[in-house]
């Protein structure tokens, strides 16, 4: 087994992003950039973190990290690899300059697109969860808020370039948590041949946990509005969503479950009491800047990941009937979309994001994904278009600027 090892810093995340290759893993945030190459060993998942780092973990050699992603259910396996190399990159001067135009490098060709559900149907799906939100059902937990999501299935003859549609993801959102990890190569539908790689790529803007110098933060989002190309209605729209009483309801019941689950490993822990605005290119979202002091300053990244996953902001409240609703109501299996990505080292400091705005790639084959939180004051036909200006995230990475 060979050592991993930590080659000098990279000048600039623009370097490991030229730098990635499929098979390889990036991740990067706010903080800088991590590319991971080869494959040591791989955890399959958050539990199995700890043991597998200490297993490569020996005085000669520098921090290991376990880099990769954990499925939407996470009682499916991770995968969660200790690359044989790694390399870090500081943030760059030039990381803040967004492209907010369309992707500079289109990838050309003809796509087949088709929707699951259809767009009609997912309206129905939402009035369906609208249902569920207003029946009590005696014996059973109410369920308060539950999100559902739709699958855009893009498929063409020629395989995705996977570091082309990165390099898009990062230009567009230079702020937000830009990824690319490889997968387990079987689906449980067995949809793809096993021999086509997969990987995870995308651009979230929300930090599940992110654990360092004995804290631990959070940014759980919840409510969103789509932002507009004409300054005025942008900014109006920023400030509907901020007085919103329905999205402010659907955002406080995430905060408060990512609070509960932090509660217990922090002795401190800071909750704002109001929600401020935060921006990527295509969306504006509700957000709480959750911090706390941990009581061992070991407690690891992976470890508050798992406590957290998945939060009320990709499955609902409680989270056992909201999980159980969307394997019943949603027509596709959700594989690694709403799950967690990020990487952890040796010393528990690491980052983990909420796999959204985010698609599996296989080949020439690419799903892309969006929900939104659903709670009783929800209205349908506004929960669609959500949904559509989520997936323009991943369409405008891919240069496609339609409304799917
Ligand atoms: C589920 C998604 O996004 C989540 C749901 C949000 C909402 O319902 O307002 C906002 C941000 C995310 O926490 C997605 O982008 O697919």
């Amino acid at each position: 087994m060979s050592l991993q090892r930590v080659a000098a810093p990279a000048a600039a995340v623009g370097e490991l992003l030229a730098a990635y290759r499929p098979g390889s893993a990036f991740f990067s945030s706010a903080d800088g950039a991590v590319l991971g190459e080869g494959e040591l060993t791989v955890a399959h998942s958050l539990d199995g973190v700890a043991d597998t780092l200490a297993a490569v973990t020996t005085p000669d050699r520098v921090r290991p990290i376990a880099i990769g992603a954990v499925p939407f259910d996470a009682r499916s396996p991770a995968r969660l690899v200790v690359p044989e190399t790694v390399r870090y990159a500081v943030p760059s001067e030039g990381r803040g300059a967004a492209d907010n135009g369309q992707a500079r490098h289109p990838l050309q060709g003809q796509w087949r697109i088709r929707a699951v559900p259809e767009p009609t149907a997912h309206v129905r799906a939402v009035e369906r969860g609208l249902k569920l939100l207003a029946d009590a059902t005696p014996g059973t937990a109410q369920l308060r808020k539950l999100v559902l999501a739709r699958c855009l299935r893009l498929s063409r003859d020629e395989p995705v370039d996977v570091a082309q549609l990165l390099g898009n993801l990062a230009r567009r959102d230079p702020h937000g948590f830009t990824f690319a990890v490889d997968l387990p190569r079987h689906t449980p539908d067995h949809r793809y041949d096993a021999d086509l790689p997969r990987t995870l790529v995308g651009a979230s803007p929300e930090l599940l946990v992110a654990k360092r110098a004995g804290q631990a933060v959070a940014q759980p989002l919840a409510g969103s509005a789509p932002r507009s190309a004409d300054s005025a209605t942008d900014q109006r729209r920023a400030a509907d969503l901020l007085a919103s009483a329905k999205d402010r309801h659907e955002h406080a019941l995430t905060v408060e479950a990512v609070a509960t689950g932090l509660r217990p490993f922090c002795r401190q822990l800071r909750v704002p009491p109001e929600p401020e605005l935060v921006k990527t290119a295509t969306m504006w979202h509700l957000a709480t800047r959750v911090t706390g002091e941990l009581h061992d300053p070991a407690t690891s990244s992976a470890e508050l990941a798992r406590a957290l996953h998945p939060t009320p902001a990709i499955c609902g409240t409680p989270t056992e009937a909201a999980r159980d609703t969307i394997t019943d109501i949603e027509p596709f299996d959700r594989g690694f979309y709403a799950g967690a990505v990020g990487y952890c080292d040796a010393a528990g400091d690491g980052e983990w994001v909420v796999a959204i705005r985010c698609a599996e790639v296989a080949g020439g084959n690419i799903d892309l994904f969006a929900g939104g939180g659903i709670v009783p004051e929800s209205d349908p036909e506004s929960e669609l278009a959500e949904t559509s200006a989520k997936l323009r995230t991943l369409l405008l990475a891919l240069g496609l600027d339609q409304s799917l």
